[in-house]
């Protein structure tokens, strides 16, 4: 079925439930949460780190993230789950592991040099309902590289979502790239791990 037919999804609020992303909360507080001087993808300095593959690489982790990615894409109407590698890697995998309907692309940060010199792996996007996912966002860049470059393989948007915004501006540049119409959820920010921490 050709994109353009697709019946629209209702744009209502998404919710999951509060149970889980308040476990979520609690083990990347016990255990991807880190103190220190961190240089950032961005450049930045940080006092804190948050360390996400550690702790969805495991379980109870990625089944938990797995159901919740699943369920936001049930919301959304998405096909498919996926965003720049490595941080959306393990995020795309759990959410096909809770859902078989789902499937996972996975964004290079360049193209691959041999083979089929692709930008993205995984079954064909063009035309397909795409989640975008990200473990971190703090300036957002890496989500809305994910976003154009999903976009431009010809995928159809339903919204994007990270496990933890670090509330560092990445919001604003985030919905900016969705064109302000489609939702951005962050499954947990950092003031769910450290209500005293500033970005
Ligand atoms: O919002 P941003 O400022 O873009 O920062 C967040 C990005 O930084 C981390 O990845 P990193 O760049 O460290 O690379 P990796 O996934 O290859 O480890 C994280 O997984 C996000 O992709
Ligand atoms: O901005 C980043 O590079 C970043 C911050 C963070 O807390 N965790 C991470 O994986 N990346």
């Amino acid at each position: 079925m050709k994109a353009q037919q697709r019946r629209p999804v209702a744009a209502a609020p998404l919710t999951v439930p509060e149970n889980a992303r308040t476990e979520l909360a609690r083990l990347l507080r016990a255990e991807a949460l880190v103190f220190g001087d961190f240089v950032l993808a961005s450049g930045a300095r940080a006092s804190y780190y948050v360390d996400c593959r550690r702790v969805l690489l495991a379980q109870p982790a990625f089944g938990l993230v797995g159901s919740l990615v699943a369920e936001v894409a049930r919301q959304l109407g998405a096909e498919a789950v996926g965003g720049l590698t490595l941080g959306a890697d393990p995020i795309a995998c759990a959410a096909i592991a809770a859902d078989p309907r789902l499937r996972a692309f996975l964004v290079r940060k360049e193209p691959k040099r041999h083979g089929l010199g692709k930008w993205i792996e995984g079954p064909p996007i063009a035309g397909v309902r795409c989640l975008v996912v990200e473990d971190v966002v703090t300036s957002g860049s890496s989500l809305v590289q994910a976003i154009e470059r999903a976009r431009a393989e010809g995928a159809e948007l339903v919204g994007a979502l990270a496990v933890l915004d670090r509330l560092a501006g990445g919001r604003e540049r985030v919905v900016a790239a969705l064109d302000g119409e489609l939702p951005y959820l962050a499954l947990t920010t950092i003031e769910d791990l450290d209500p005293e921490r500033s970005p």
